[in-house]
C-alpha cells in the first residue's frame, strides 16, 4: 500500500542488490512477471514487444524470451541499435535470439498483444520524433496493450502524460505502484494495475520510510474508530456544523447527517436566527442551536465538549464566514474548512494559516476543490503545470499548517508532516451537487471520534468513494449518508470486529 516515487525505487533497487540481490536477476524477474501477465490477457495470437534503449526495453526482451520459449510467436522492435544498449539491457537483448523488426509503426503489425517497454521509471522529458509516433500507433492498433512498469510516456511522480501515453490495457508495475498509477491521467493509461514481486525485500522500506500511501482500509485499519461496548454517545464526540442563511440551509444540513452517519456521537447545525426554523423543521437526530455571531459561537465553543466543528457549506463567502472560522480555530477542537470557508479566506490566506498554526493542538483540514485550491494557494496554483496534484497538496499543507485534501477522482489528502494519501475508488457519479459537504461533515465526524486528522481526511474520502460505487449511478448527495451503514458493515467485517 505504499506508493514509491521513481526515486524511492531506484533506492529500493539498490537496497535490494546491496543487500546481497543481483540486478540482473530482478531484471529477469520482472520480465517473467510481464510474460506471465502477457499469458493471461493474450493467451494467443502475435506478440509484439516494443522495446526501449533503457532498462523498461530490458525487462521487455526477458519478457520476449519467456514468451518465445513457452511457444508464443514473438517479435521485438527496438528504438535503437541493439549494440547501442548498456548494462542489464544489454545482458537481457543478448538472450533474445527472436526477430528484430525496425521502429516503424508499420512493424506493429496486426498482433494480438503489444508488450510496451518503451519507457518506464526514466522517461524524463516530452516524448517527440519516433518514439511518439510508435506510441500513436500502438494505441490506433486495437490490439490488447500490456504495459511494462508503467504506460510509456506516463511520469511515474505524477501521472501525467508527457506529450503523448501508451493507452495500456494492464499494467505490470513491481514491487510497489508509483503514484503515477493513481493520479489522473496516468490512472487512466494503465488501465489495470497489477503488482508482480520480483524479489526486492519489504524491509528496503524501514530506509526508505515511504510518505506517500494508497488511501485503502489496509493502510488506514489502525485508526478507524470502533465504538467500545461502554462507550457514552460523548466519547464518540459532538460535532458542530455551521449553517448559512435562510435560503442555503441544505448544504449544512448535508453535512451534519453525514457527520452523524460517520459515527460523532451528537451533531448540531449552528443556524442564524432567520434559518432556525427551516433547519428545525428538517432535522430530527441532529439538533439545532441558533448562533447568530462569532460572539455566540464562542460562548458557545466553551463547552468542551465540542470537539469538531464544520464550517464552510452554504455558509456565505464574506466576513461572517471567516469570523466563525477564526473563532473554531481559537481553541483545542478539529475544524474542517470547506466551500465558502476557504473562499472567504482568499484575499488574505496567510490571516487563516497564521490561525491554524496558532491553534493549540492544530487539527484543521482544508478540503478544497481545484477552483478553491487555486483562490487558496496562488502560488502554488500558478505553476500548475509543473507540479502534480500530489506536490501540490504536500506544499498546501505545509504552507497552511493544515491536513489539505484536493478534491477529484483521484483525491491527495496531505499532512502538514509530508505524508500524503491518494485515493482512486471515487466513481465518476460521484461529482455530483453536495457531494461535497458530505464528504467535509463525514470528514467532521472521524474528527469528533478523534481521529487524527490526516487519517480522518483519508477515511472519510475512501468511505465516501465506496458509498457512491456501492450506490450506482443516479445517486444524489442524499443518497450518500444512507449507504455508509453497508460500509461500515463490510469494514468491520474486514477487520475482524464482532457486531
Ligand atoms: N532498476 C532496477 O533494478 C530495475 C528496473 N527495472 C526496469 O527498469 C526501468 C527503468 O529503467 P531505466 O532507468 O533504464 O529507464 P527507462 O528504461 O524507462 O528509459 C530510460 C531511457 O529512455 C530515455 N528517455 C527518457 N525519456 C525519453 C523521451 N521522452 N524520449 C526519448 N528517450 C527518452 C533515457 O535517455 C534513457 O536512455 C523500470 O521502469 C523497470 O521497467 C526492472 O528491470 C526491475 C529492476
Ligand atoms: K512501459
Amino acid at each position: 500500500m505504499e506508493l514509491l516515487s521513481v526515486s524511492e525505487m531506484t533506492c529500493a533497487d539498490a537496497l535490494a542488490v546491496e543487500g546481497g540481490g543481483d540486478s540482473f536477476a530482478l531484471m529477469q524477474r520482472a520480465g517473467q512477471a510481464v510474460a506471465a501477465a502477457a499469458q493471461t490477457l493474450a493467451p494467443s495470437g502475435d506478440i509484439v514487444v516494443v522495446a526501449g534503449r533503457g532498462n523498461n526495453g530490458g525487462d521487455g526482451f526477458i519478457a520476449a524470451a519467456d514468451l518465445a520459449a513457452r511457444g508464443r510467436n514473438v517479435a521485438v522492435t527496438l528504438l535503437c541499435k541493439p549494440e547501442t544498449l548498456t548494462g542489464d539491457a544489454a545482458r537481457a537483448a543478448k538472450e533474445w535470439r527472436g526477430p528484430l523488426l525496425p521502429f516503424t509503426p508499420e512493424s506493429l503489425g496486426r498482433p494480438a498483444l503489444i508488450i510496451d517497454a518503451l519507457f518506464g521509471a526514466g522517461l524524463d522529458r516530452e516524448v517527440k520524433g519516433e518514439p511518439r509516433a510508435m506510441i500513436e500507433a500502438i494505441n490506433a492498433s486495437g490490439a490488447s496493450v500490456l504495459a511494462v512498469d508503467l504506460p510509456s510516456g506516463v511520469n511515474g511522480n505524477s501521472g501525467e502524460a508527457m506529450g503523448v501515453a501508451v493507452n495500456a490495457t494492464r499494467t505490470v508495475t513491481f514491487f510497489r505502484k508509483k503514484p503515477g498509477h493513481l493520479l489522473l491521467p496516468g490512472r487512466v493509461h494503465c488501465g489495470e494495475t497489477r503488482v508482480a514481486d520480483i524479489g526486492i525485500p519489504p524491509r528496503v522500506l524501514d530506509v526508505i520510510h515511504p510518505k506517500t500511501f494508497e488511501n485503502i482500509p489496509e493502510w488506514w485499519r489502525g485508526h478507524f474508530p470502533v465504538p467500545g461496548i461502554a462507550g457514552h454517545k460523548y466519547g464518540r464526540g459532538h460535532a458542530v456544523v455551521m449553517s448559512g442563511g435562510m435560503a442555503e440551509t441544505g448544504a449544512a444540513r448535508l453535512a451534519a447527517r453525514a457527520a452523524l452517519r460517520a459515527g460523532a456521537g451528537l451533531v448540531t447545525v449552528a443556524s442564524p436566527r432567520d434559518a432556525l426554523a427551516v433547519n428545525a423543521a428538517a432535522l430530527t437526530a441532529v439538533m439545532v442551536r441558533e448562533i447568530g455571531t462569532a460572539v455566540d459561537f464562542a460562548a458557545y465553543l466553551e463547552d468542551d465538549r465540542l470537539n469538531a466543528c464544520v464550517i464552510g457549506p452554504g455558509a456565505g463567502i464574506g466576513l461572517r464566514t471567516r469570523d466563525m472560522a477564526l473563532t473554531a480555530l481559537s481553541g483545542p477542537r478539529a475544524v474542517v474548512l470547506d466551500a465558502d470557508a476557504l473562499t472567504s479566506f482568499a484575499d488574505m490566506p496567510q490571516t487563516l494559516f497564521d490561525a491554524i498554526a496558532s491553534q493549540p493542538g492544530a487539527q484543521a483540514v482544508l478540503t478544497p476543490h481545484e477552483g478553491e485550491f487555486a483562490r487558496l494557494f496562488a502560488s502554488l496554483a500558478g505553476r500548475d503545470h509543473a507540479l502534480s496534484k500530489l506536490e501540490r497538496a504536500r506544499l498546501a499543507a505545509q504552507e497552511s499548517h493544515a491536513v489539505v485534501l484536493i478534491k477529484g477522482a483521484d483525491t491527495v489528502v496531505a499532512s502538514p508532516d509530508g505524508r500524503a494519501s491518494i485515493a482512486e475508488n471515487a466513481p465518476p457519479w460521484l461529482a455530483t451537487a453536495g457531494a461535497g459537504d458530505v464528504l467535509s461533515g463525514m470528514i467532521g465526524g472521524m474528527l469528533a471520534q478523534r481521529v487524527p486528522a490526516f487519517e480522518a481526511a483519508s477515511i472519510a474520502v475512501w468511505m465516501h468513494g465506496e458509498a457512491a460505487r456501492r450506490f450506482g449511478p443516479g445517486l444524489i448527495a442524499e443518497d450518500l449518508a444512507d449507504v455508509l451503514p453497508n460500509v461500515f458493515r463490510d469494514l468491520y467485517r474486514r477487520f475482524g470486529v464482532v457486531l
